[in-house]
C-alpha cells in the first residue's frame, strides 16, 4: 500500500479478514458417518451483502479461503459492483462421491452456513467456484429456502450461478470465460499499448489454456469460435495437449466429458507433464485452474507475451517481477476474471426485483425501435411492410442485456486502470493500478462510516 497514503490503522483494518468461520459436520453415507470441514470467510463488509464463490477442493484451507475473500473485496471494488468480499470452501474431492451423496453433503453444508447468516440474500451471497457449478447452487438455494433463517420472498437471491429454471440468469455459466475474452479485447483496443507483439487482431494468435473447466473451456471456446484465435495448448490434470494449428475446442470438451480427461484426444499431441504446457510457444497464456501455477522456477521459461489471469492468484508473488522484467504483460485476476461476479450482480438484482430481464429488454427495444420505425416512416412517407416491421421490432433477450452489461462494466474497469497508469507513473503495471483503485474505494467506504 506504499502508493496509497492511508490514515493510521486503516491499512491494517483493510488487510485483515473480518471473520472466518470453520464448520465441521457429519453426514451419514454408505452406512457410516463421514465428517467434513468447510469455511466461509468474510474479508470486508464495508458493503453488504458480501460475495464470493464456494469451492469444493481436497486441498482447501482456511488461509487460502481468507486470501481469496480479500481478492473478492478488491475485485468488487475495482469493477464497481456493490458487494463486500467473501469466499468459502469445503474440503472434499467431488469426484469421489455420487451425485446423490454430493447433494446431501451440500444441503447439510448449507444448513451450517444458513444458521450463521453466512448465506443470505442481504448479508452473504455465495456463487460457484472450482469444483462447484449451477447444480450445487440450485441445491443450496433450495435448502436455504427450507431453513428457518430464510428470507422467503427474496430466497432465490441467496446464491448466484443458479440454473435458469431456478432463478438464474442467461449467460452466468459462461460469464467468467466471456469476461476473460472481453478483458483481452479491452487490452487490444488500447492504442496506448503495443498489443500482443505489435498485433491487435486475435485472428491467428496462439493461445494456451491451463484448466479446461468452466472458465478455461468457455474462454477457449469464445476466443477460437468468435475471434478465430488458435488454441494451441490445453493443460489438464492428466497432461497437456499441443497442436500448433489449433485444437478443436468443442471436440475436446466432448472427449473430456466422455473420458474424464484429455488423454487419448486424437486432435493433438499429448504430453504427460501438464505444467510444462505453461512453457509452450504461444502469444497469450490463460491460466484458468489453480493458484500459484507460475512460480519463480518456471517464470523464466514462459514464452507468452500476454498472461491473462482467469484463475485467482495463478502467478506467485516472487514470479511476477521475473515476468514483467521480460516485458510480459499481465492482466490481473481482479480484472480478468471479474465477469463471474459482474453477471452474478445482474442475477442478484433480477432475483430481488422479481422482474424478467428478458421482458424488460424486449420492451426497451420495442419502444426504441418503434420510435425509430415511426420516424423512418414519416421521413420516407411509406409504411413498412408488416413482415419487415415485425422483424425490425423484434426484441432481444436477457442474454443481450447480460452481454452488453458485462462488456460495459469490463470496459469501464479497464478505462479506470488505463487512466490510473497514465496519470500516475509510479503505478507500474495493471495489477498495481487495479489495487490502487480498489483500495481507494474500500478506504473511502471505511472513512465514510468511521472505523
Ligand atoms: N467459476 C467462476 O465463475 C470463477 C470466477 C472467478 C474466478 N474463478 C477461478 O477460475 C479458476 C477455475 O475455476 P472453474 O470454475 O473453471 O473451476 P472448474 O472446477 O470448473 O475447472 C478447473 C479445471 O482445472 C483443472 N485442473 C485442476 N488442477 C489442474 C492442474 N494442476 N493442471 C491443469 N488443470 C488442472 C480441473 O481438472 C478442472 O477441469 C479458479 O481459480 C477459480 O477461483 C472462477
Amino acid at each position: 500500500m506504499t502508493h496509497l497514503p492511508l490514515p493510521e490503522g486503516l491499512a491494517e483494518r483493510i488487510r485483515a479478514c473480518n471473520s472466518t468461520y470453520t464448520v465441521r459436520f457429519g453426514v451419514r453415507l454408505r452406512g457410516r458417518m463421514y465428517s467434513f470441514t468447510g469455511w466461509r470467510s468474510i474479508h470486508s463488509d464495508h458493503t453488504e451483502p458480501v460475495k464470493g464463490g464456494i469451492r469444493y477442493d481436497p486441498e482447501a484451507s482456511a488461509e487460502e479461503v481468507e486470501a481469496l475473500a480479500a481478492l473478492m473485496s478488491l475485485k468488487c471494488a475495482l469493477v464497481d459492483v456493490p458487494f463486500g468480499g467473501s469466499k468459502g470452501a469445503l474440503r472434499i474431492d467431488p469426484r469421489e462421491w455420487e451425485v446423490h451423496e454430493l447433494e446431501r453433503i451440500t444441503r447439510r453444508f448449507t444448513q451450517e452456513l444458513a444458521s450463521r447468516n453466512l448465506i443470505s440474500p442481504g448479508r452473504n451471497v455465495p456463487a460457484p467456484d472450482m469444483g462447484t457449478g449451477e447444480r450445487e447452487m440450485a441445491w443450496m438455494a433450495d435448502e436455504y429456502k427450507r431453513t428457518g433463517h430464510s428470507d422467503i420472498i427474496n430466497a432465490a437471491a441467496c446464491v448466484t450461478g443458479k440454473p435458469l429454471a431456478r432463478g438464474g440468469i442467461a449467460g452466468r455459466t459462461e460469464a467468467t470465460g466471456r469476461g476473460v475474452q472481453y478483458a483481452i479485447h479491452c487490452y487490444l483496443r488500447d492504442t496506448s499499448r503495443d498489443g500482443v507483439g505489435g498485433r491487435r487482431d486475435l485472428a491467428g494468435m496462439s493461445v494456451a489454456v491451463q484448466g479446461f473447466g468452466n472458465v478455461g473451456y468457455h474462454a477457449a471456446k469464445f476466443l477460437s469460435e468468435e475471434d478465430r484465435a488458435h488454441v494451441v495448448c490445453v493443460m489438464e490434470r492428466d497432461g497437456y495437449l499441443y497442436n500448433p494449428d489449433g485444437i478443436d475446442v468443442e471436440a475436446l470438451k466432448r472427449h473430456q466429458l466422455a473420458t474424464g480427461g484429455i488423454l487419448g484426444f486424437p486432435g493433438a499431441e499429448f504430453h504427460p507433464n501438464s505444467a510444462r504446457g505453461l512453457e509452450a510457444d504461444c502469444d497469450i497464456l490463460i491460466p484458468a485452474a489453480m493458484e500459484g501455477a507460475i512460480t519463480r522456477h518456471n517464470a523464466e521459461r514462459i514464452r507468452a507475451k500476454l498472461i491473462v489471469e482467469a484463475a485467482n492468484g495463478p502467478i506467485a508473488f516472487d514470479a511476477e517481477p521475473l515476468l514483467t522484467a521480460r516485458g510480459i504483460v499481465i492482466l490481473p485476476d481482479l480484472f480478468a476474471n471479474a465477469g463471474g461476479v459482474i453477471v452474478s450482480y445482474f442475477e442478484w438484482v433480477k432475483n430481488l426485483s422479481h422482474i424478467s430481464f428478458g421482458l424488460m429488454e424486449r420492451r426497451r427495444r420495442e419502444r426504441r425501435n418503434g420510435q425509430l420505425a415511426g420516424a423512418l416512416e414519416t421521413m420516407t412517407g411509406q409504411a413498412f411492410p408488416a413482415e419487415i416491421r415485425d422483424e425490425f421490432l423484434e426484441g432481444g433477450d436477457e442474454i443481450d442485456l447480460v452481454r452488453s452489461g458485462l462488456d460495459d462494466v469490463m470496459r469501464s474497469a479497464y478505462a479506470r486502470m488505463a487512466a490510473a497508469l497514465r496519470d500516475r507513473p509510479e503505478l507500474v503495471d495493471f495489477r498495481t493500478a487495479a489495487y490502487h483503485i480498489a483500495l481507494n474505494r474500500i478506504a473511502d467506504a471505511y472513512k465514510a462510516i468511521g472505523i
